[in-house]
């Protein structure tokens, strides 16, 4: 029987300006890509392998062994049905995996790409055939009880003993304990170590070291190695993040992963053309999170819209029938920024992959030049995305209302499983300082008249000079990115010039970091952003682009934009470079914005193209048919298994027969 469509998603999709299809392809890369995607999705969606009970219903143990059960079955039919693609992996994950992900996910996203990026190519035929076949299951072990951020602060150590050519790997202090690796707790048998290399009593910094960890017979911990799971966390609770501590394991020399650095068998220390390329994976992970950041808002987005398209709630007009609460425009100010801003992420996650791709190729070839502008772009787009979908996740769960708070609502659980996004591969506060430290060396470089390249470039350009009283068009998209490049040029030379003055006022290099970070902090946000505003703007000269889907496309470019400079407005007000007028001007474009793209909003969400069974969301399903599902979604929670719970009968009847036999 088919499904009965919510009459007023009905009616919002028949009423839009665009075809959604046609924006769907221009996200994914094409029709025939398009295609591969749908395929790949149905077939995982489809296969009953791949049905379980609702996680949620689920202890944690419980969601271990289904995720790990389940990762195993799709391992195994990927190499069947010779899915190898990056993307045609991507998407059949994806659908296998919905909200969460499983056991063996940093062994994928970590554990291949450090042997990939850091072995030999005999390092590689011993140990990357076998990891890539899973005849060993691996993680990244880094972080530490004590250090996560320093990473050359790391303590664990592993020193070099040239009587048997062998690394001596210990845990030396409680904060030395490896904490966080996932996939470490219960499942992997190796781990990439990282470690401080200790050769003849001195120190040549951290580096990465091959360590099996678990019997390949019964899994039980190696000799010397002590090994477990961290506990229950935030969310993630499918994940076994890991702690490991390490009492004087032998491990041979041929172990230390030496694609860059290695130690001869005298103990002489052979250094690394750059010591920033140990940090290969972090960039390749952070590359891919500004993609992931994207995909996981356009998922709120498109569950919170939806659904505040069924939802009717008070009275707009008195005696009137009750709005969609869409119709309310304090619901579009919640909701369609984070629709934007999925849009601008989702274009910025294309390019940050591609400057990837090319800048490790050139690395590859030995060209580290590009290693700088790699890493203080993706440090920057990494955390500016992870905190944007953080924010805007929440703020779609509380357009829910109280149905947000449910778990029927997908909302929670696509908010708890993503929000490591701001924290691991790196802290939000301190991967802006990595890309405002690149920002005051660029700056530095064009004071002194270098030209500047690449994301920076815009920094050694002649700053407009402020003109009191002229009109601007605010919603023209080049008047937009000159004042984003003007706010960005701005916050760098002003942070330059603060650390210049903390230095003359006679604080050290250090202090004097410290004492401006907030203003460091800022201009690298302002840098990134005026980033994903330029790549979106730069997106819609694409002179292929149907005129209906660029109108649509250009007002959320616009709204993106206009939401930042109004939210950041003294930014753009300090120096007088926008006016007070220019700012009220930009206040009226958003509602005019906002009320143009109402009626194309479900249009632009169903564009993403989340099939039910990834949104894995009641109150977000295509068809609108929310209330049945979640009261039928209730009934099978298993507190209602029997009409009476067991606990009554052990502590709530005599509670309360005592009580009433007192009165
Ligand atoms: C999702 C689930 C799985 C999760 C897994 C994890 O979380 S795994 C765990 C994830 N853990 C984390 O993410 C830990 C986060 N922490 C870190 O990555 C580092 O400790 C750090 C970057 C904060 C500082 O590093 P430091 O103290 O060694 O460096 P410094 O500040 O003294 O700067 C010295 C120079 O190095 C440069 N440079 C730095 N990094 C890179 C790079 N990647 N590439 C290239 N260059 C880089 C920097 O620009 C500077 O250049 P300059 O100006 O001299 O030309
Ligand atoms: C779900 C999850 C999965 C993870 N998986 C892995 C894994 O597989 N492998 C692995 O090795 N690790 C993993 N981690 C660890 C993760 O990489 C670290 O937690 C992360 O890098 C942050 O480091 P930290 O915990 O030391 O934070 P801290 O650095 O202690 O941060 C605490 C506060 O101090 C501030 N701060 C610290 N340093 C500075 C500074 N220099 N300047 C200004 N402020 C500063 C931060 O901004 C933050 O507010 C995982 C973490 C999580 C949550």
């Amino acid at each position: 029987m088919a499904t009965r469509m919510n009459p007023d998603l009905k009616k919002e999709r028949e009423s839009a300006s665009f075809d959604p299809e046609k924006i769907t392809n221009f996200l994914y890369g094409g029709p025939e890509k398009l295609r591969r995607k749908r395929e790949l999705e149905s077939l995982a969606l489809n296969d009953p392998d791949f049905q379980h009970e609702d996680l949620n219903f689920m202890s944690r143990e419980q969601q271990y062994e289904t995720q790990l059960k389940k990762g195993i079955a799709m391992i195994t039919k990927m190499k069947e049905l010779n899915i190898t693609d990056f993307w045609d992996q991507y998407y059949y994950t994806t659908a296998v995996l919905v909200s969460d992900g499983y056991p063996m996910s940093v062994h994928e996203r970590m554990f291949l790409p450090t042997l990939r990026g850091q072995a030999t190519e005999q390092q590689k035929e011993k140990w990357l055939k076998m990891a890539e076949n899973y005849a060993i299951v691996g993680t990244y072990a880094q972080t530490e009880i004590g250090h996560g951020t320093f990473v050359r602060g790391l303590e664990t150590t592993a020193t070099f003993d040239p009587k048997t050519q062998e690394f001596i790997l210990n845990t030396p202090t409680l904060s030395a304990s490896k904490w966080w690796p996932g996939g470490m707790g219960k499942t992997s048998n190796y781990v990439v170590l990282m470690a401080q290399l200790y050769i003849r009593g001195k120190s040549y910094g951290v580096h990465p070291f091959m360590l099996q960890i678990r019997s390949l017979e019964d899994h039980k911990p190696m000799p010397g190695v002590t090994v477990g799971d961290i506990g229950p966390k935030f969310g993630y609770d499918f994940m076994d993040n890991g702690f490991l501590a390490l009492n004087n394991v032998r491990i041979p020399r041929e172990n230390m992963l030496k694609k860059y650095s290695r130690v001869e068998p005298d103990g002489t220390y052979v250094k690394p053309p750059s010591t920033k390329l140990t940090y290969g994976t972090m960039v390749l992970v952070r590359a891919g999170i500004v993609m992931s950041s994207s995909r996981v808002l356009a998922r709120a987005v498109t569950i919170a819209t939806r659904y505040s398209c069924v939802r009717r709630q008070s009275e707009m007009k008195p005696g009137h029938p009750e709005p969609q609460v869409l119709d309310y425009v304090t619901q579009q100010y919640k909701l369609f920024p984070n629709l934007a801003a999925a849009y601008a992420f989702w274009l910025t996650g294309q390019t940050m992959m591609s400057v990837y791709n090319k800048s490790s190729s050139q690395i590859e070839k030995g060209d580290i030049s590009v290693l700088p502008e790699l890493h203080a772009l993706s440090a920057g787009l990494k955390a500016l995305s992870s905190a944007r979908a953080d924010v805007g996740m929440e703020e779609c769960r509380l357009a829910c209302g109280g149905h947000g708070y449910s778990h029927a609502s997908g909302l929670p659980r696509l908010y708890t499983n993503s929000t490591p996004a701001a924290t691991a591969e790196g802290e939000h506060v301190v991967l802006m300082l990595q890309t405002a430290r690149y920002l005051m060396k660029s700056y530095t470089q064009s004071v002194q008249g270098e030209k500047l390249a690449g994301s920076v470039a815009y920094l050694s350009g002649v700053q407009p000079v402020p003109v009191a009283g002229r009109t601007r068009n605010m919603l023209d998209l080049g008047v937009l990115c000159d004042a984003y490049e003007h706010r960005a040029a701005r916050l760098v030379r002003e942070a330059a010039e603060q650390l210049r003055s903390e230095m003359q006022a006679g604080k050290d290099q250090a202090d004097a970091w410290n004492a401006t970070s907030v203003d460091l902090l800022k201009a690298a946000t302002a840098h990134s952003q005026y980033f994903v505003v330029r790549n979106f703007a730069e997106r819609l000269t694409d002179t292929t682009l149907d005129s209906s889907v660029f109108a649509v496309l250009t007002r959320l470019c616009q709204l993106y934009a206009l939401h930042g400079l109004v939210t950041n407005s003294g930014d753009f007000l300090e120096d007088d470079y926008l006016t007070g007028a220019d700012i009220r001007q930009a206040r009226r474009h958003i509602n005019t914005l906002m009320a143009k793209l109402r009626p194309d909003a479900v249009a632009l969400v169903d564009a993403f193209d989340y099939p039910d069974g990834i949104l894995n969301s009641i109150l977000g399903r295509y068809d609108g048919n929310v209330y049945e599902h979640l009261l039928e979604w209730a009934k099978a929670s298993p507190l209602n298994i029997t009409d009476v719970h067991q606990s009554y009968q052990k502590y709530l009847k005599p509670f309360l027969q005592a009580n009433r036999a007192k009165l």
